[in-house]
């Protein structure tokens, strides 16, 4: 695959978490630089899709939302409205336990004729650890104009690719959205 970006969708109200979610400690660290600490192996070209002064401790380039209040697909819209390049992974701040093996298997399972490529097992599908191409713009801007933020709705619309993993495999993709499932995640782990 030609250069990658990484995007990390830091935006959005959290309000299931009530606080800063990509800044939620885990195991006395940032959601987000466990994330970061994933991908670097991997490449040191991340940006972060945020408006939020709090992350300017990270060396990164932080791009704000060019549309408001349209979840995470204004987050993707404004990523690839950026992008120089054709293909970008983009991640949730809320992944905590997402590995470089993870990132690097959806990477070279990447079919290029897809224009998003994510994981899925039966039960569960993660919309939001994925490889989207620029050429689902298009798609993502009337999505929005029609208000049809649903993300399963924009996958269903363009050429896709679904990399199959066990049910066993979700939990290491898990977004964690509140206190209690922090709780539960650390009850897991103990
Ligand atoms: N840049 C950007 N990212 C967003 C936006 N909305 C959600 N996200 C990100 O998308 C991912 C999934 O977010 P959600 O859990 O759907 O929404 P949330 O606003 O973070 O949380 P809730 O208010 O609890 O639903 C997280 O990484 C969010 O930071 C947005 O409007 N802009």
């Amino acid at each position: 695959m030609e250069t990658l970006t990484v995007f990390i969708l830091c935006g959005g109200k959290s309000s299931r978490m009530q606080s800063e979610k990509g800044l939620v400690l885990f195991q006395e660290k940032p959601f987000i630089e466990h994330i970061i600490k994933a991908i670097l192996p991997i490449t040191e070209n991340i940006k972060l899709i945020t408006a939020t002064k709090e992350y300017d401790y990270l060396p990164y380039e932080k791009i704000p939302d060019i549309v408001l209040d349209k979840g995470p697909l204004g987050g993707i819209f404004t990523a690839l409205t950026y992008s120089e390049n054709q293909f970008n992974l983009i991640l949730s701040c809320d992944i905590p336990l997402i590995s470089t093996g993870l990132l690097s298997e959806l990477i070279s399972k990447h079919n290029e004729e897809a224009e998003i490529t994510i994981f899925a097992s039966e039960s569960r599908m993660h919309p939001l650890i994925g490889i989207y191409s620029k050429k689902v713009l298009p798609v993502i801007k009337s999505a929005i104009d029609n208000n049809d933020l649903k993300m399963m709705n924009l996958i269903a619309n363009v050429p896709h690719q679904i990399i199959k993993i066990e049910e066993s495999e979700n939990f290491h993709l898990t977004n964690i959205n509140s206190a209690d499932e922090l709780n539960d995640l650390n009850i897991n782990l103990s």
